[in-house]
Protein backbone atom coordinates (compact mmCIF):
# COMPACT_ATOMS: atom_id res chain seq x y z
CA UNK A 1 0.00 0.00 0.00
CA UNK A 2 1.08 3.51 -1.03
CA UNK A 3 -0.08 6.78 1.07
CA UNK A 4 -0.21 10.21 -1.01
CA UNK A 5 -0.23 12.94 1.70
CA UNK A 6 -1.91 15.96 -0.03
CA UNK A 7 -0.91 19.47 2.22
CA UNK A 8 -1.77 23.43 1.47
CA UNK A 9 -3.49 26.35 2.98
CA UNK A 10 -7.46 26.80 3.19
CA UNK A 11 -8.86 26.84 -0.43
CA UNK A 12 -5.41 26.13 -2.30
CA UNK A 13 -6.92 23.14 -4.12
CA UNK A 14 -6.24 20.62 -2.40
CA UNK A 15 -9.88 18.87 -2.85
CA UNK A 16 -9.49 19.78 -6.33
CA UNK A 17 -6.14 17.99 -7.04
CA UNK A 18 -7.71 14.58 -4.62
CA UNK A 19 -10.97 14.18 -5.99
CA UNK A 20 -8.94 14.11 -9.76
CA UNK A 21 -6.73 11.21 -8.79
CA UNK A 22 -9.66 9.63 -7.11
CA UNK A 23 -12.00 10.05 -10.64
CA UNK A 24 -9.07 8.56 -12.38
CA UNK A 25 -8.46 5.44 -10.44
CA UNK A 26 -11.75 5.06 -8.77
CA UNK A 27 -12.21 1.90 -6.46
CA UNK A 28 -8.68 1.39 -6.68
CA UNK A 29 -7.81 4.85 -4.18
CA UNK A 30 -9.41 5.59 -1.01
CA UNK A 31 -9.10 9.24 -0.06
CA UNK A 32 -9.41 10.16 3.89
CA UNK A 33 -9.87 13.55 4.61
CA UNK A 34 -8.07 15.11 8.21
CA UNK A 35 -10.64 17.21 8.22
CA UNK A 36 -13.09 14.49 9.07
CA UNK A 37 -10.61 14.22 12.19
CA UNK A 38 -11.68 17.67 13.72
CA UNK A 39 -12.37 16.57 17.18
CA UNK A 40 -15.31 16.01 18.53
CA UNK A 41 -17.53 19.30 20.42
CA UNK A 42 -20.12 17.69 21.86
CA UNK A 43 -19.55 19.40 25.38
CA UNK A 44 -18.80 22.49 23.86
CA UNK A 45 -22.25 24.87 23.23
CA UNK A 46 -22.80 25.93 19.96
CA UNK A 47 -21.89 30.07 20.35
CA UNK A 48 -18.28 29.03 21.98
CA UNK A 49 -17.34 26.47 18.89
CA UNK A 50 -17.31 29.45 16.56
CA UNK A 51 -14.33 30.76 18.56
CA UNK A 52 -12.10 27.29 18.56
CA UNK A 53 -9.06 27.62 16.67
CA UNK A 54 -9.28 25.53 13.74
CA UNK A 55 -6.24 25.93 12.39
CA UNK A 56 -4.01 24.95 15.17
CA UNK A 57 -2.62 21.41 14.95
CA UNK A 58 -4.66 20.41 18.42
CA UNK A 59 -7.72 21.02 16.78
CA UNK A 60 -7.36 17.89 14.40
CA UNK A 61 -6.93 13.92 16.24
CA UNK A 62 -4.49 13.34 14.48
CA UNK A 63 -3.40 10.42 16.49
CA UNK A 64 -6.35 8.76 15.34
CA UNK A 65 -5.85 9.53 12.01
CA UNK A 66 -2.15 7.70 12.17
CA UNK A 67 -4.02 4.64 13.84
CA UNK A 68 -6.53 3.90 11.09
CA UNK A 69 -4.12 4.02 8.35
CA UNK A 70 -1.83 1.89 10.43
CA UNK A 71 -5.29 -0.44 10.72
CA UNK A 72 -5.59 -0.19 6.68
CA UNK A 73 -1.95 -0.73 6.07
CA UNK A 74 -2.36 -3.60 7.97
CA UNK A 75 -5.33 -5.18 5.83
CA UNK A 76 -7.60 -4.07 7.76
CA UNK A 77 -10.90 -1.73 7.34
CA UNK A 78 -12.06 1.36 9.14
CA UNK A 79 -14.94 3.51 10.22
CA UNK A 80 -13.34 7.17 9.66
CA UNK A 81 -15.14 9.59 10.96
CA UNK A 82 -17.41 12.51 9.60
CA UNK A 83 -17.19 15.89 10.40
CA UNK A 84 -20.12 18.35 9.70
CA UNK A 85 -19.10 22.11 9.03
CA UNK A 86 -21.79 23.66 9.93
CA UNK A 87 -22.45 22.19 13.29
CA UNK A 88 -18.18 22.13 13.91
CA UNK A 89 -18.90 19.09 15.04
CA UNK A 90 -18.25 15.02 14.47
CA UNK A 91 -21.33 13.66 12.63
CA UNK A 92 -23.24 10.66 13.86
CA UNK A 93 -21.88 9.22 10.38
CA UNK A 94 -18.96 7.25 10.22
CA UNK A 95 -17.78 6.13 6.46
CA UNK A 96 -16.25 2.33 6.05
CA UNK A 97 -13.06 2.39 4.41
CA UNK A 98 -11.68 -0.75 3.07
CA UNK A 99 -8.15 -1.31 2.17
CA UNK A 100 -6.83 -0.04 -0.93
CA UNK A 101 -3.59 -0.25 -2.86
CA UNK A 102 -3.42 3.76 -2.76
CA UNK A 103 -4.63 5.81 0.27
CA UNK A 104 -4.59 9.77 -0.80
CA UNK A 105 -4.67 11.43 2.69
CA UNK A 106 -5.83 15.27 2.35
CA UNK A 107 -6.20 18.28 4.48
CA UNK A 108 -3.91 21.39 5.37
CA UNK A 109 -1.89 19.93 8.07
CA UNK A 110 -1.36 16.31 6.90
CA UNK A 111 2.75 17.53 6.84
CA UNK A 112 3.02 18.83 9.82
CA UNK A 113 2.54 15.70 12.49
CA UNK A 114 5.97 13.76 11.82
CA UNK A 115 4.76 10.70 13.01
CA UNK A 116 1.78 11.13 10.05
CA UNK A 117 4.58 13.19 7.73
CA UNK A 118 6.56 9.64 8.34
CA UNK A 119 3.78 7.27 7.00
CA UNK A 120 3.71 8.88 3.43
CA UNK A 121 5.28 7.79 1.01
CA UNK A 122 4.68 11.20 -1.46
CA UNK A 123 4.42 14.19 0.21
CA UNK A 124 2.68 17.04 -2.14
CA UNK A 125 1.77 20.72 -1.29
CA UNK A 126 -0.50 22.48 -3.24
CA UNK A 127 0.42 26.41 -3.33
CA UNK A 128 -1.96 29.45 -4.44
CA UNK A 129 -1.16 33.44 -3.08
CA UNK A 130 -3.29 33.95 -0.07
CA UNK A 131 -5.94 36.60 -1.64
CA UNK A 132 -6.92 33.71 -4.42
CA UNK A 133 -7.11 31.27 -1.57
CA UNK A 134 -9.50 33.33 0.23
CA UNK A 135 -12.05 34.05 -2.17
CA UNK A 136 -12.30 30.90 -2.88
CA UNK A 137 -12.72 30.24 0.53
CA UNK A 138 -15.45 32.52 1.25
CA UNK A 139 -17.39 31.35 -1.55
CA UNK A 140 -17.50 28.05 0.12
CA UNK A 141 -17.93 28.77 3.56
CA UNK A 142 -21.45 30.28 2.08
CA UNK A 143 -22.30 28.00 -0.18
CA UNK A 144 -21.28 24.85 1.34
CA UNK A 145 -20.40 25.43 5.08
CA UNK A 146 -23.62 27.37 6.54
CA UNK A 147 -20.93 30.84 7.59
CA UNK A 148 -21.93 34.36 6.86
CA UNK A 149 -19.39 36.96 5.52
CA UNK A 150 -18.50 38.71 8.88
CA UNK A 151 -17.31 35.67 10.58
CA UNK A 152 -15.50 34.22 7.55
CA UNK A 153 -13.46 37.54 7.64
CA UNK A 154 -13.05 37.20 11.54
CA UNK A 155 -12.03 33.70 11.56
CA UNK A 156 -9.55 34.70 8.99
CA UNK A 157 -8.08 37.27 10.47
CA UNK A 158 -7.64 35.66 14.02
CA UNK A 159 -6.61 31.96 13.23
CA UNK A 160 -6.53 30.90 9.82
CA UNK A 161 -3.77 33.59 8.48
CA UNK A 162 -1.50 33.47 11.62
CA UNK A 163 -2.21 29.94 11.29
CA UNK A 164 -1.07 29.25 7.99
CA UNK A 165 2.11 31.14 8.41
CA UNK A 166 2.70 29.59 11.54
CA UNK A 167 1.95 25.79 10.50
CA UNK A 168 0.83 25.02 6.97
CA UNK A 169 3.03 27.33 5.01
CA UNK A 170 6.89 26.13 6.38
CA UNK A 171 5.45 22.23 5.55
CA UNK A 172 5.89 23.61 2.41
CA UNK A 173 9.80 22.76 2.61
CA UNK A 174 8.64 18.98 3.55
CA UNK A 175 7.28 18.31 0.56
CA UNK A 176 8.32 16.11 -2.53
CA UNK A 177 6.21 18.07 -4.80
CA UNK A 178 5.31 21.65 -4.60
CA UNK A 179 2.28 22.62 -7.00
CA UNK A 180 1.09 25.70 -8.31
CA UNK A 181 -2.82 24.49 -8.74
CA UNK A 182 -5.19 21.88 -8.42
CA UNK A 183 -5.83 21.81 -11.92
CA UNK A 184 -2.01 21.34 -12.61
CA UNK A 185 -2.13 19.08 -15.51
CA UNK A 186 1.73 18.22 -15.30
CA UNK A 187 1.24 17.18 -11.81
CA UNK A 188 -1.70 15.30 -12.40
CA UNK A 189 -0.11 13.09 -15.02
CA UNK A 190 3.22 12.78 -13.27
CA UNK A 191 1.31 11.43 -10.32
CA UNK A 192 -1.17 9.58 -12.51
CA UNK A 193 1.79 7.62 -14.29
CA UNK A 194 3.24 7.05 -10.26
CA UNK A 195 0.41 5.56 -9.38
CA UNK A 196 0.20 3.57 -12.23
CA UNK A 197 3.02 2.07 -11.97
CA UNK A 198 2.17 1.29 -8.40
CA UNK A 199 -0.57 -0.67 -9.47
CA UNK A 200 1.42 -2.69 -12.39
CA UNK A 201 3.94 -3.77 -10.03
CA UNK A 202 2.28 -5.19 -7.47
N1 LIG B 1 -7.13 26.59 -10.06
C1 LIG B 1 -8.37 26.91 -9.73
N2 LIG B 1 -9.04 27.83 -10.43
C2 LIG B 1 -10.30 28.20 -10.08
N3 LIG B 1 -10.98 27.69 -9.03
C3 LIG B 1 -10.37 26.76 -8.29
C4 LIG B 1 -9.03 26.33 -8.58
N4 LIG B 1 -8.67 25.41 -7.65
C5 LIG B 1 -9.72 25.28 -6.82
N5 LIG B 1 -10.74 26.08 -7.21
C6 LIG B 1 -12.04 26.22 -6.53
O1 LIG B 1 -11.79 26.80 -5.27
C7 LIG B 1 -12.57 26.18 -4.25
C8 LIG B 1 -11.63 25.61 -3.20
O2 LIG B 1 -10.84 24.58 -3.81
P1 LIG B 1 -10.54 23.23 -3.03
O3 LIG B 1 -9.88 22.28 -3.98
O4 LIG B 1 -11.78 22.75 -2.34
O5 LIG B 1 -9.49 23.78 -1.96
P2 LIG B 1 -8.95 23.15 -0.60
O6 LIG B 1 -9.36 21.71 -0.58
O7 LIG B 1 -7.47 23.31 -0.68
O8 LIG B 1 -9.56 23.98 0.48
C9 LIG B 1 -13.42 25.12 -4.95
O9 LIG B 1 -14.69 25.67 -5.23
C10 LIG B 1 -12.69 24.86 -6.26
O10 LIG B 1 -13.55 24.48 -7.29
N1 LIG C 1 -15.42 23.73 12.52
C1 LIG C 1 -14.50 24.09 11.61
C2 LIG C 1 -13.41 23.28 11.30
C3 LIG C 1 -12.50 23.71 10.36
N2 LIG C 1 -12.69 24.89 9.73
C4 LIG C 1 -11.73 25.36 8.72
O1 LIG C 1 -11.50 24.38 7.72
C5 LIG C 1 -10.28 24.71 7.08
C6 LIG C 1 -9.64 23.49 6.48
O2 LIG C 1 -10.42 22.98 5.42
P1 LIG C 1 -10.08 23.32 3.89
O3 LIG C 1 -11.04 22.45 3.13
O4 LIG C 1 -10.32 24.79 3.68
O5 LIG C 1 -8.66 22.96 3.66
C7 LIG C 1 -9.38 25.33 8.14
O6 LIG C 1 -8.72 26.46 7.63
C8 LIG C 1 -10.37 25.69 9.27
O7 LIG C 1 -10.34 27.06 9.57
C9 LIG C 1 -13.76 25.68 10.04
O8 LIG C 1 -13.94 26.78 9.47
N3 LIG C 1 -14.66 25.25 10.97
Amino acid sequence: MKIIGIAGGTGSGKSTFTNRLKAAFGSRIAVLYHDNYYRSQDSVPPEERKKVNYDHPDALETDRLVRDLRELKAGNPIDSPVYDFSTHNRSRRTIHIEPREIILVEGILVLSDPLLRDMLDVKIFVEADADERILRRVIRDVKERGRDLEGIVDQYLSTVKPMHYLYVEPTRSLADLVINSGMNEVAFEVMKSKIEKWLEDR
